[in-house]
């Protein structure tokens, strides 16, 4: 039986299928390398394609035995999503829709699927718990918790049978060091912070030093990307054994602002990596921190790679060895 990764050519997913496949899974990667890279894909089977390909998806259910899928596939940029929505609502709302009505069509009645922090909105306590409120503040969020309701009546309708896992904010890279993050452009945090110590970039944009936080920029729950690989692994697990679906959060519990990144990357790097402050992000709320007491207690979850340190140092380590990420070797040559 084999498990389908859809977006397991891109960052988290790239680093999910390795876990599964150092825990003896087979794996097949749905990916149609709009963000994702050839290179990244560790699986033996590889399928260049789109999530929303009806007649792909037929043959992938009738050619492979698939027990689960884990769907990564999405776009996932809140900025974006509040410039072309409705491009979220297709790669997002719509192809989960395909992808659901497929596989409740193959008789595959399982899914791990990839939610998100930006779910929850401007949260009203800190940290956050599973039950809170889901307001989103950004397109992005909604498409998000979208596709959690549409789970939650197809588990109703047709039995399916779902974990959702609410991802903070991933970074950090594998710890061998073969793969990492690699978006273009790039518009992540601790990414572009690494890029300006490189000498890529001149210096970092803080988008926003007024917002009501302790130094004004916006706090995050930086959670590491092995970690949150380890959590789909234990979500299937937890799939097989219970057949109980249920949403999760997962991030480290800890809120490091804008600044407070920058200062241990210095630290880390050894680079100054100059600042200037830009105007507020649409979208972005001040404070995103998780309690992932629900997780740690139901599946078992024990992240590995827990503190920023950590989190800066494997990154930095990959974007060292591949300061061009995936191209590195095209841009010697
Ligand atoms: N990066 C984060 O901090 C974060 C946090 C919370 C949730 N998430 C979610 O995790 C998932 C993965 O995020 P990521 O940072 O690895 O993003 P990513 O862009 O690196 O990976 C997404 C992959 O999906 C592929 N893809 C997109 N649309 C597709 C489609 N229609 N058909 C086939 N393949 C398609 C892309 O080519 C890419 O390889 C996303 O669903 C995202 O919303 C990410
Ligand atoms: O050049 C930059 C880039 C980011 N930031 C700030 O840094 C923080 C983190 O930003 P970023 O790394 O872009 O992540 P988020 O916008 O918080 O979103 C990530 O984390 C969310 C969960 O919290 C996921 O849902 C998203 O998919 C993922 O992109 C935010 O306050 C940004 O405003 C800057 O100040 N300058």
């Amino acid at each position: 039986m084999a498990i389908l990764v859809t977006g397991g050519a891109g960052y988290i997913g790239s680093h999910t299928v390795s876990e599964l496949l150092d825990h003896g899974e087979e794996v097949i990667v749905l990916d149609n390398l709009e963000k994702g890279h050839r290179e990244a894909v560790l699986a033996q089977t590889f399928i260049h394609g789109d999530v929303r390909d009806r007649e792909l998806l037929d043959q992938i259910f009738r050619r492979y035995d698939v027990e689960a899928v884990v769907h990564f596939a999405a776009y996932s940029l809140v900025g974006d999503s509040m410039k072309d929505p409705l491009a979220y609502y297709d790669n997002n709302v719509a192809a989960a829709q395909i992808l659901l009505t497929k596989m409740i069509e193959h008789g595959v009645k399982r899914i791990v699927f990839s939610s998100t922090a930006a779910t929850y909105g401007e949260p009203r306590q800190i940290p956050i718990q599973e039950t809170d409120a889901t307001e989103p503040t950004n397109a992005y969020g909604e498409t998000k918790l979208a596709i959690e309701k549409m789970m939650k009546w197809c588990e109703q309708a047709y039995g399916l049978r779902f974990i959702s896992l609410r991802y903070f904010n991933a970074a950090g890279a594998h710890p061998d060091g073969h793969i990492g993050e690699d978006h273009d452009p790039e518009t992540h945090l601790i990414p572009i912070v690494l890029q300006v110590a490189l000498g890529q970039r001149e210096a970092l944009s803080i988008f926003g030093d007024d917002y009501p936080t302790e130094d004004g920029t916006c706090i995050r729950d930086y959670v590491h990307v092995m970690d949150l690989a380890q959590a789909h692994r234990l979500a299937l697990e937890k799939l097989r054994e219970t057949g109980k679906s249920g949403i999760y959060n997962l991030g480290s519990g800890t809120g490091f602002s804008v600044k407070q990144v920058v200062e241990r990357a210095r630290e880390i790097t050894g680079h100054p990596i100059p600042t200037r402050v830009a105007p507020h992000r649409p979208g972005d709320p001040a404070v995103l921190i998780a309690s992932s007491q629900k997780a740690r207690e139901e599946l078992g979850w024990r992240p590995q790679f827990e503190d920023l340190d950590t989190i800066i140092t494997t990154a930095w380590a990959w974007h060292r060895s591949h300061p061009n990420g995936y191209r590195k070797e095209e841009m010697r040559g």
